[in-house]
């Protein structure tokens, strides 16, 4: 019996190299990676977080384009712009799909189109959103935007050292007015606190596509205290929290459409219009209303929030930035107004401010992972259909090909020879291909307008400890689906007697946009 079953191991062994050997005979090699553990792959290699990090500092090693492999899975990481673009970009048939993620599904994101596979729900969810945030139509949303930085630096004033939650607020109320026509006026909206609360549990879930849970799914199965099962446990936990969001406003708007109170036009309002006015023939329906305006929500916010507060750390640490571009807005626009966003064309050092916050530090640092549909060959090299494509924003924002002395904050970088090195903005902030972001115009006319508002009138400095000294801000992170610094203390004053009673003129500035 024993001989037989050794015998019958032995062959399958044989048969299992054969069949191996054969695969890889017939196919390129995959893309260079570090040597693999038997059956588990790059498994013990990849860590918790900060894989963006990790995924990086391998490159130097392998390559711009590698491959990791855990059981049952390839993952290709792409560092490079170029060849982002050309799989993701012009080849975006066979790399626009996704792999769902276990951890959001568990938490209710279920019709979230960020997590849909390359299909035809992903195109409508796609078509609806695109619909309202193409960048014509979202100039629209301009006069809107200037009135929430306008409020923006009337909290920076009265309460500076909150400046985190008054950009955090800022971001928030944007999108909450976008989507569901509400304009939050209190510290106890019951908006404020339902978007607060999915905040918290978007930071608290683990990177989605690369956490454990994600990478061996089985996981979701065992009880709590088995090893690895955090984030599932963690996402079942936040569920009711996220069922709030889907269902608290789109009750509220239907309500107000009922009674004839609507409180401005929304996203949400658009949509049911429409379903109501064409029923049967309306190519969407309440799910996808559901779906759509939960997903502004979760996108919008936090990204929008994180990049801003990576501009006012990068504004404590490089005091002589913020002071060029203060010197561009005096000389270009004077002291006694506000930036508004006709102004953009004309302060071209703010725009490498801009770009430079893009690129310095990322909100979303490794993109959200791709998955490829068909087998495909990249410069020789085989990419196996059904591949996690990682666009490693991080890697891209840092490659030493195309960006000087990569992780200083440098906007100059951008001018034109000779006063800078004429470098390219980062490509790919926003994604590439099919499912690049479809809320960037909205997301960088927010980001403009608050550091272009922040900028014309405070000064942004390091603050003082009780000992006297200058307190510097450690470049540490948080990272789950977003990165964002993390808390730090600076001293935020404003600039002149000009600058307060740009201020406090409130509504004058926001309309003039
Ligand atoms: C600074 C702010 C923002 C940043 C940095 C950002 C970044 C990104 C990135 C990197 C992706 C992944 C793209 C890819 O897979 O290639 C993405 C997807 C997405 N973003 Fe944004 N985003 C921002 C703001 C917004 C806003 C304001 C909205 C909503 C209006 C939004 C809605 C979405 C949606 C729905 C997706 C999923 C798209 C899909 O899977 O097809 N984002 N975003």
């Amino acid at each position: 019996m024993t001989l037989l079953v050794t015998l019958y191991f032995s062959a399958l062994y044989i048969a299992l190299i054969v069949l191996f050997g054969k695969m890889l005979r017939k196919h390129p090699q995959l893309p260079p990676g570090p040597p693999p553990d038997p059956i588990i792959g790059h498994l013990r290699l990849i860590p918790k977080d900060n894989n963006e990090k990790f995924f990086y500092d391998l490159s130097k090693t392998y390559g711009k384009v590698m491959h990791l492999r855990i059981p049952g899975q390839v993952m290709i990481i792409l560092n490079s712009a170029k060849a982002a673009i050309d799989l993701l970009d012009k080849r975006s048939s066979i790399y626009s799909d996704r792999a769902s993620s276990e951890v959001f599904m568990l938490m209710g994101w279920g019709d979230n189109v960020t997590f849909f596979p390359y299909g035809k729900r992903f195109q409508k969810h796609r078509k609806m959103l695109q619909e309202y945030f193409h960048q014509k139509k979202c100039e629209a949303y301009f006069p809107l935007q200037a009135q929430e930085a306008q409020r923006l630096l009337q909290n920076f004033m009265s309460n500076p050292n909150d400046f985190g939650n008054h950009i955090r607020k800022f971001a928030t109320c944007i999108i909450i007015r976008i989507t569901y026509g509400h304009n939050v006026t209190s510290a106890d909206d019951p908006y404020l606190k339902i978007t607060g609360d999915v905040g918290h549990c978007l930071t608290n879930c683990g990177s989605p596509g690369s956490n454990i849970v994600d990478l061996i799914p089985c996981l979701k199965y065992f009880p709590s205290w088995f090893p690895g099962t955090f984030y599932a446990h963690q996402a079942r936990s936040y569920k009711p929290i996220i069922d709030v969001l889907h269902h608290y406003p789109f009750e509220d708007v239907q309500k107000q459409m009922a009674t004839g109170t609507i409180e401005g036009p929304s996203y949400l309002q658009y949509h049911l219009e429409q379903l109501q006015r064409d029923h049967k023939d309306c190519p969407f329906d309440i799910s996808d209303i559901q779906g759509t305006s939960g997903v502004i929500y979760g996108a919008g916010a936090d990204t929008t929030w994180s990049t801003v507060l990576i501009f006012m750390l990068a504004m404590v640490l490089h005091p002589h930035v913020q002071i060029k571009a203060q010197e561009e807005i005096d000389r270009l626009l004077g002291t006694g107004r506000l930036p508004g966003f006709s102004d953009r064309p004309i302060l071209p050092y703010m725009e490498c401010v801009v770009q430079e916050s893009y690129r310095w530090n990322n909100a979303v640092p490794a993109g959200i992972p791709h998955r490829s549909l068909e087998d495909d060959i990249y410069n020789g090299m085989f990419i196996p259909k059904g591949s996690i494509i990682v666009a490693n924003t991080r890697g891209i924002s840092m490659d030493e090909d195309v960006y000087s002395d990569p992780a200083l904050f440098n906007p100059d970088r951008y001018l034109p020879k000779p006063h800078g090195n004429a470098e390219p903005y980062l490509i790919g902030q926003f994604g590439f291909g099919r499912r690049i972001c479809p809320g960037r115009h909205l997301a960088d006319a927010s980001v403009w307008i608050a550091i272009a508002s922040v900028l014309a009138t405070f000064s942004i400095s390091k603050s003082v400890g009780d000992d006297g000294k200058e307190i510097t801000p450690d470049l540490i992170f948080e990272t789950g689906i977003t990165s964002h610094p993390k808390p730090f203390k600076c001293k935020i004053t404003p600039r002149s007697q000009i600058s307060r009673s740009a201020i406090n003129q409130g509504s004058v500035w926001a309309e003039q946009y």
